[in-house]
Parts: C-alpha cells; sequence; structure tokens
C-alpha cells in the first residue's frame, strides 16, 4: 500500500496548535504520557495472552526502552507490547477519542485571557503533548499475532501519513524529532540520559515494567575477554516496586500522586489517597484515590468504572467494576489480592465470596475516610462533596447497609444559609420545638425552590427548609423516608400542619371559614375534576393565591418524568390544588361564587387560579394559548 495522507479531525488540530504553540509549562510531561501509553500497551498484551494463549506474540521480555540520538536529535520510546493496526492507528491516533474533548474545547474558548494554561494543564491530550517538544513524530507499531506493520508521521500541523510496512517489531516505537532546547521555556534537551533518568524517576518509577536506556558506559563484555564489543548496556531507569506493596513511610506523596495520574488517566492531583491492608486468610492491599474533579462523563451509559485488579503485581482486570458499588464508581486505584486466578472472569467475580468481602470493606473505608475528611478538613469535604455528592446520593437508595453512614457524610443547601451546606444532623439540631419533620423542597435551581409558593408560610414562620437540586433527591428523600426518629417530608406534598405555628387563627374560626369555602372548593373540585384531584384551603400560603401539591402518597411531577425517562409507564397523577383564604383574588371569586347564579365566567376565573398555581412552581398550563387569551380577557377588563 503506498502512503497515504489524511487530514486530522478539526478537534484534533485544534488541540495540535495548542501543543505545537505548547502551552504548558512544564514540558517534561510528554514523556511520562508515552511511557504511560507503553505501559498499559503491555499490560493488554499480557491480558491478551492469558487470555488466548495461542496468540502468536512473544511476552518472554516485556519492557519499555528509551532510546535517545544527539546527533540526529531524537528521542524513541519503545515497548514490545500489543501494539495497534492500520485502522487503529487511524481511529485512535488521527481522531480525538475523548468525547470530553469538545467540551474541553468550548471551556477554553470561554476563558479569560490568561487562563488557558490552568485549563489546559486539566486536560490530558496524552500522545499528542510530544508535539510540545518534537517538530516531527513518527510511530511505527505492528500489532501482537498481525504480519504487517504500520508507520505514522505527521509534523502536528494539518495532516498526517499512514504506510504500512513489512517488518516492523512487535509493538510500538514513538520517535520525536526534537526541537532546539530552550531552556527559558522549560524545554529541556531531552536527547540528555541524565534529563531523562531524572524524568522517568519523577513520573514513572512505579511502572511495573522495566524502562530501559542505554547507558553512557558501554556495556562489561559478557565473553569476558576485556574488550568491549560496541553494544552498549541497558540500564533500568525505574525501581518497578508496586506502590500498594510499600510500607507508607518509604513513597512519597508525590509518588502516589503520579500513580493515580496513570490510573485514573488524569492531569491532576487525587484529593485523597486511601490505603488498605488486609491480612489474614484473604490477604490483599488497595490503594484507592479520591479524584478532585467529577469527570464530564460520570453520569454517561458510556463511564468506565471499575478498579485494577492485580493478582501478585500482575494486572489481570483494567476495570474490575465488582470491587465497588456503581455510587462509588469515581473512586479510581488499584487492588492486588494474593490469592485470586489469573484468568477469574468478569461473571465468576461478580459472584465470588472474597469479592465481595472486598467490596463491603472497599466501601466502608470510601465512607470513614469521606467522613475524616469532613470532620478535619472542611473544604476539602466541601469539594469532594460538590463534585460527587450526587452520585454518592444513588446509595441512599440502593445500599442500604451504609444508608446511615451516607446520610452522616451528606450535606445540603438550606434556607438556614445562603451558601454553605448543612448535615442533617445540623438541620436537627436547630430545628423548632414541636417541629417534628425535616423539611425539603426539590426543584430545579436554588433560585426557582425559594421563590416557590410552596415555602411562603416556612419562610413566614422561620422554619428551615432544605433545597434540593439534584434529580435523584425526589428519589432518596422518598426512599429514606426518616433521619433519627425524624420524617423527612417534602413541602409541597400533602397537608402541612405547621404545629410551631404561632397562629392567629383560632380552630373556631378556621372552622367558620372551611364552611364559607365549602361550596366553592366544592364546584371547583367538580369544575376541574379532568386535572385535578381536589381543591382545598391552604395553609402553606401567606402571598400567592394558590398553589399545585402531591398528595402524601403520590408521586410527584418529577418523579413522573423520571420514570416516563427511563421507559416505565406511569399513569398520570392527579394533584390537588390549593387556594389561599387570606388573598383578594380567593375571597372575590368565593364572594361571587355564593353571589352568583351564572358561574361560566366564574369557570374561567378557576381555570386562570389553576393556570397560575402551575406557572409558580415553573410548570406549563394545559394549553398555553387559552391560558394567555383569558389572563388578557381579564386584564383588559381592568384597565
Ligand atoms: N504505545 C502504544 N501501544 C499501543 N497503543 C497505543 C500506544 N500509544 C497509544 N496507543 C493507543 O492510542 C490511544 C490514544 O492514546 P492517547 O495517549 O492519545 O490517549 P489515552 O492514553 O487513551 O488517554 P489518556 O492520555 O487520558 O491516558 C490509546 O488509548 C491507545 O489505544
Amino acid at each position: 500500500m503506498p502512503t497515504e495522507t489524511f487530514e486530522f479531525q478539526v478537534e484534533a488540530r485544534q488541540l495540535l496548535q495548542l501543543m505545537i504553540h505548547s502551552v504548558y509549562s512544564n514540558k517534561d510531561v510528554f514523556l511520562r504520557e508515552l511511557v504511560s501509553n507503553a505501559s498499559d500497551a503491555l499490560d493488554k498484551l499480557r491480558l491478551e495472552k492469558l487470555r488466548h494463549d495461542t496468540l502468536d506474540a512473544d511476552t518472554s521480555d516485556l519492557h519499555i526502552e528509551i532510546d535517545i540520538d544527539q546527533d540526529a536529535r531524537t528521542l524513541t520510546v519503545r515497548d514490545n507490547g500489543i501494539g495497534m493496526s492500520y485502522d487503529e492507528v487511524g481511529q485512535l491516533i488521527g481522531t480525538i477519542a475523548h468525547s470530553g474533548t469538545a467540551q474541553f474545547l468550548q471551556e477554553l474558548r470561554e476563558a479569560k485571557e490568561g487562563a488557558e494554561e490552568g485549563l489546559i494543564g486539566q486536560f490530558g491530550v496524552g500522545f499528542y503533548s510530544g508535539f510540545m517538544v518534537a517538530d516531527e513524530m513518527t510511530l511505527l507499531t505492528r500489532r501482537a499475532g498481525e504480519g504487517e506493520g504500520t508507520r505514522w508521521t505527521s509534523r502536528g500541523e494539518g495532516t498526517y501519513t499512514l504506510e504500512t510496512v513489512a517488518d516492523a517489531p512487535q509493538g510500538t516505537s514513538v520517535t520525536l524529532h526534537l526541537k532546539p532546547a530552550d531552556p527559558d521555556n522549560q524545554l529541556h534537551d531531552y536527547t540528555s540520559a541524565f534529563k531523562v533518568r531524572e524524568i522517568i524517576k519523577r513520573y514513572s518509577d512505579f511502572i511495573t515494567w522495566p524502562i530501559r536506556m542505554a547507558s553512557e558506559a558501554p556495556a562489561a563484555d559478557s565473553d569476558d575477554d576485556g574488550k568491549g564489543d560496541g553494544t552498549p548496556a541497558l540500564e533500568t531507569l525505574n525501581s518497578m516496586k508496586a506502590l500498594w506493596a510499600r510500607s507508607r513511610d518509604e513513597v512519597s506523596e508525590e509518588e502516589y500522586h503520579e500513580l493515580y495520574k496513570h490510573v485514573g488517566h488524569d492531569w491532576r492531583d487525587p484529593l485523597e489517597t486511601i490505603r488498605l491492608q488486609a491480612e489474614g486468610t484473604f490477604e490483599y492491599q488497595a490503594l484507592l484515590f479520591l479524584p478532585a474533579h467529577a469527570p464530564f462523563d460520570l453520569f454517561t451509559r458510556d463511564y468506565k468504572r471499575g478498579l485494577q485488579l492485580y493478582v501478585r503485581r500482575v494486572l489481570i482486570m483494567e476495570d474490575c467494576e465488582a470491587l465497588l458499588p456503581p455510587y462509588l464508581r469515581f473512586v479510581k486505584g488499584v487492588v492486588d489480592a494474593a490469592d485470586l486466578s489469573l484468568n477469574v472472569s468478569r461473571e465468576i467475580l461478580q459472584q465470588d465470596r472474597h469479592i465481595e468481602m472486598m467490596r463491603r470493606r472497599l466501601t466502608k473505608k470510601v465512607l470513614s475516610t469521606v467522613k475524616d475528611m469532613m470532620a478535619k478538613d472542611s473544604d476539602r469535604y466541601a469539594t469532594l462533596w460538590r463534585e460527587f455528592g450526587t452520585v454518592l446520593k444513588e446509595g441512599l437508595v440502593t445500599d442500604s447497609e451504609n444508608r446511615d453512614a451516607l446520610l452522616a457524610v451528606a450535606s445540603f443547601a438550606s434556607t438556614h444559609h445562603d451558601s454553605e451546606q448543612t448535615t442533617l444532623k445540623q438541620y436537627v439540631e436547630r430545628m423548632k420545638d414541636g417541629q417534628d419533620a425535616i423539611y425539603y423542597l426539590t426543584g430545579e435551581s436554588r433560585q426557582s425552590i425559594e421563590a416557590s409558593p410552596h415555602m411562603e408560610a416556612f419562610r413566614d414562620r422561620g422554619i428551615e427548609v432544605l433545597l434540593l437540586t439534584d434529580p435523584v433527591d425526589e428519589v432518596w428523600a422518598d426512599a429514606v423516608g426518616e433521619y433519627e426518629g425524624k420524617k423527612l417530608r417534602s413541602v409541597a406534598k400533602g397537608q402541612i400542619d405547621l404545629d410551631t405555628r404561632d397562629t392567629d387563627t383560632s380552630d373556631e374560626e378556621q372552622k367558620k371559614r372551611d364552611e364559607e369555602y365549602a361550596a366553592l372548593l366544592g364546584w371547583m373540585t367538580q369544575e376541574l375534576g379532568e386535572d385535578i384531584k381536589e381543591v382545598r384551603l391552604s395553609s402553606r400560603l401567606t402571598v400567592s393565591p394558590a398553589c399545585m401539591v402531591s398528595d402524601s402518597g403520590d408521586l410527584t411531577p418529577a418523579l413522573e418524568n423520571m420514570y416516563r425517562a427511563m421507559g416505565q409507564e406511569v399513569p398520570r397523577t392527579k394533584r390537588i390544588l390549593e387556594l389561599n383564604p387570606h388573598h383578594q383574588l380567593v375571597q372575590a371569586l368565593n364572594q361571587a361564587y355564593n353571589e352568583r347564579e351564572d358561574h361560566a365566567e366564574l369557570g374561567e376565573t378557576a381555570e386562570v387560579l389553576h393556570g397560575l398555581a402551575v406557572l409558580a412552581e415553573g410548570g406549563q398550563p394545559k394549553d398555553p394559548a387559552r391560558f394567555v387569551k383569558l389572563m388578557a380577557d381579564r386584564l383588559e377588563r381592568a384597565l
């Protein structure tokens, strides 16, 4: 096949431009990226060979090699791992597979001048980072088991070339033609063995495969004839020690962070490192990380969750989901078990008793770490909850065993404070005498919840309400039901009886009022019966004329929508319309109803009241055009 030239995909081109006009101040990290890819390729080959021992590949000496050539000004990172096929090179290297890239580029465009570097520093570009230091990159690769190889070259501008190569060695080698060194811009001389050694030690020491480089000293001659034979000796640059197997005081924080970046595919430091050593009949070591930022795809179906599973230092599974529950899917890390079979399958793991025990222990360990963080470092806890609170709350629904631990670390926005979150414990401590429930309201945003008519009586009486804005909130609040004997109650559901009120209405007066309104309410319930379950007087409104509430046992509209979105059939639930007897419009309607015989026009007013209640909670009247017409008619008459 002749050499073919291809254009980079638009996003890839934009990223390459960023690399060429390099925006990272620390350019050394390109080597970490290439070594990280090479190490993954070796892991993949070993796994594939474990599964299919017929695979025609040599796995006897898997390693990474770095070659530097000062005269040619090149640096090559070579591995004898899985390699790539012709098509894979086009797909993996010519395009950017990360679907987060578009989002990243968008953020970058919107960033203020000067803020770009910080942003870019948070985003990994893997292979492309080579263009920070090189004006040309060549990749030669052969997929294990295949006969022919592929050569890819590019100057990082608009295009790259691909060609088939007859005799490529197994694996991948990436050769960078280096730009001239420019130490003022942190562009070091990467043909210096000293520099390469330093970078590998710093960023890639824990890589479990040997990273070799030709040392300057000629090899001691193997045939011991005293004369060197010219082959340079290879020195191994990394210690290859698994960090999780080393004692804590031997490993620096920075080393842990580098491991996190490798396994977590993140360029930023983690928020927390968690170590666990389990001894006894089933021995294992775990090194887990809580990231500092939620990945953009955490809530998508494609999100790859799971920990790396090792058996005595050998990686046997990349994303082992069975080790943590889905609501801890953001946790990254490594688990190394002593007694598992090397070719254990996912299906078997799901049912394995030991894995089950590990999952329970790891889950508890993560939750207790969050609890500690909450007690000792509120800023870091706040970051964790901001990034992952929504996911953790899923656990309140799905993990009854750890529900109390999750409730203890959960925090919520509340009317108590404009910006600080509150825990349920703090809420309960502030409850008023006689208040027997924890009140909450769900909605799209804090602002829309606070403006909701349902909040009026609570605001008036100074009763705190939790302001919940995640879709999962309704579900967990419903599932959990109570906290320390206090019921969790939505202020938009059921009858609200604020016992603590210093009410100015005596029972006597209330009874009288109920009687006065009985006829109107009965008529309106019939009039709006198609859409409404009941019309009744409200004790939650002080300002608005009307609001919609759900009956205590019924689904709320948000939950109904959620079930529908999940493809479940749910019947439409009718809701209750509550009227504010202190509002002039309601009072006038009652009077008119009792005085007039002809109720046709009153029917329209009832409809308008219903529409207003729906609008007030951010909904849409059933027939918006008709609603507008009715409103316009009435306004016109009022002029
Ligand atoms: N040395 C290699 N051997 C085999 N495949 C490789 C090698 N280097 C890169 N690839 C393939 O190309 C893909 C893209 O690599 P790139 O470094 O751009 O991103 P990544 O490694 O997937 O992501 P990240 O940088 O977030 O880890 C890899 O996922 C891998 O499939």
